[in-house]
């Protein structure tokens, strides 16, 4: 395996750094039962100078929890293998099967650099950025959409269930029903689906309202993206639509129906989850609490430990963190001899300007605080700048009184679950940005308005210094909601409302 392949639910094997995939299945191809499709396979393609090839594993948490889910229930998983014009036959890795969906560089630039991470994106979460609307960006996003229908089409068994994944595949429900009306489609939107106001800027609104409307049930994280989707649904295509139970989403959650035509289309709200279970067992380990004690003792063993881990992502609001522990300091509310934070950032969607400027300004910030506060040996900020394995960043969590997750914006943030599944000795205490899905559910965190400085610097003084009776209360009832909510869970829910009760049962 190769170093940088693991993350908190990669129960991974050998197979995820070997060279080339270990078997191919084309017999298997149009035999799938149940089939995922998401903009990336599991595990990534990456090209070495030397022209050697290798697997990694994908960043970003729809792959960490999807992972587990197509492990139980042996099932297919479609997507593209991260690198331009790849498209090995289909394989198996870790117990699932592969398909490719080949994009040559100008697609990935139009269709995942610009109409997704470019347009989609930014304009789902708030226009944190300027989304740009072009035309040859949408012509690029039809066009593999159209590819992954056919691909889907080609690997999916008679009246099989297909799960569609995320913003990069509005598309992909529609375009398929019209290839295979047998199907049993499903949608889950990971981003947040912005309000009517927002999502009128977009050219062809009314198409990507449509393409959804191809699935038989469309998923959200939370009641809000059910109520934005349900509202344009009949604004921009004037179907009906219904406030009413779908059966299986969170009690108490919104959910509702779209009449299109005589067909029904459930919509309902499934907060996602991890395998909570899982890293809470592997967080109890030896060799998780030992690694947890070397960090804090090669970081000068700090009185207090701070810790972010996040894709590199202006979403995340690394920079509101960084700016608040600089202004804590500052005031002199934070000892800079005490404090150490280690700030853990994957990189993401390199190519695209936004995500360049934002590295700079973060690399800059890290620069200025430890110029202005460190000393020879201890540096305040400790930026690594790449993925770590499963078990590092378990000892990570561990190791962290204080779990910075400070997003403008995020769909769910499976970091702060991970955190509190991972904190299993009760001590540490967890500051959680409103503004993530995870905040609807973690209501014990430490909440802060990542838009408010004030407001941040004092949760964290609070999260540091509150009563350790208080803090412990706090993060026991967290550990009760992440341990019984986990992504099993979550996956059997959204499996139910689309009919596939078998499929739920496996899991
Ligand atoms: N530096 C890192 N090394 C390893 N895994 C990481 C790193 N940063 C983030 N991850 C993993 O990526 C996933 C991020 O999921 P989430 O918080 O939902 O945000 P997103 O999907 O937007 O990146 C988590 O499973 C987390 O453990
Ligand atoms: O594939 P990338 O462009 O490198 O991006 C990685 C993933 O990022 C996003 O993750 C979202 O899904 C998480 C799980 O539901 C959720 O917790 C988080 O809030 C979301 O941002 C993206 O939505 C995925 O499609 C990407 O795979």
């Amino acid at each position: 395996m190769t170093a940088n392949a693991a993350t908190p639910n990669d129960t991974s094997t050998a197979t995820r750094g070997e060279s080339a995939p270990r078997s191919t299945l084309t017999s298997n191809v149009g035999h799938a039962d149940f089939v995922v499709v998401a903009n990336r396979l599991p595990i990534d393609l990456e090209r070495r100078p030397d022209g050697t090839e290798v697997w990694k594993r994908s960043p970003g948490g729809l792959v960490t929890a999807l992972e587990s889910v197509l492990q139980a229930s042996s099932g297919a998983w479609v997507g593209w293998p991260g690198v331009p014009d790849a498209n090995p036959e289909p394989f198996e890795a870790d117990g699932i099967e592969l398909h490719s969906v080949p994009l040559s560089a100008q697609e990935i630039e139009y269709y995942y650099e610009g109409f997704s991470n470019g347009t989609l994106w930014p304009l789902f979460h708030d226009v944190i950025v300027q989304p740009e609307y072009h035309r040859h960006w949408w012509s690029a996003y039809v066009e593999v959409n159209r590819r992954f229908a056919e691909t889907v089409a080609a690997a999916t068994a008679e009246q099989g269930t297909v799960w569609v994944q995320d913003y990069q595949l509005l598309l992909l429900p529609k375009m398929l029903r019209q290839i295979r009306p047998d199907l049993n489609i499903g949608f889950f939107q990971h981003i947040p689906f912005p309000p009517v106001e927002l999502f009128m800027q977009l050219p062809w609104r009314t198409e990507i309202i449509e393409g959804m409307l191809g699935a038989d049930l469309v998923g959200f994280h939370l009641p809000g993206g059910v109520e934005n989707f349900l509202y344009l649904a009949s604004r921009l295509s004037g179907y009906e639509t219904s406030r009413r139970s779908i059966g299986t989403a969170r009690k108490g959650s919104r959910s509702g129906v779209v009449q299109v035509g005589f067909r029904e289309v459930k919509v309902g709200a499934f907060p996602i989850s991890i395998a909570s279970g899982k890293i809470s067992e592997r967080s109890k380990s030896k060799e998780v609490r030992q690694r947890s004690k070397e960090i804090r003792k090669e970081l000068g063993n700090p009185k207090l430990l701070m810790l972010g881990v996040d894709r590199l992502d202006y979403t995340k609001g690394i920079d509101v963190r960084l700016r608040a522990l600089e202004e804590l300091i500052a005031e002199g509310r934070i000892g800079a001899s005490d404090v150490s934070l280690v700030q853990i950032a994957t990189p993401s969607r390199e190519r695209v300007e936004q995500y360049q400027t934002m590295r700079t300004s973060i690399e800059h910030a890290v620069g200025r605080i430890n110029g202005l506060y460190g000393t020879i040996g201890h540096p305040i900020v400790t930026y690594l700048h790449r993925p770590v394995p499963q078990a590092e960043l378990l000892a990570f969590y561990r190791s962290a009184d204080v779990m910075l997750v400070t997003p403008i914006r995020d769909g769910m943030n499976l970091v702060a679950k991970e955190y509190v599944a991972a904190t299993v000795d009760g001590d540490g205490a967890l500051v959680l940005s409103e503004f993530t899905g995870a905040a609807a559910e973690l209501r014990r965190a430490y909440k802060c308005n990542p838009h408010d400085l004030d407001g941040v610097k004092d949760a964290i003084e609070l999260a540091v210094g509150d009563d350790p009776e208080e803090r412990r209360r706090r993060m026991t009832t967290l550990r009760r909601q992440v341990l019984t909510n986990d992504v099993t869970r979550w996956a059997r829910q959204f499996l139910k409302a689309l009919g596939g009760e078998e499929l739920s049962a496996k899991l």
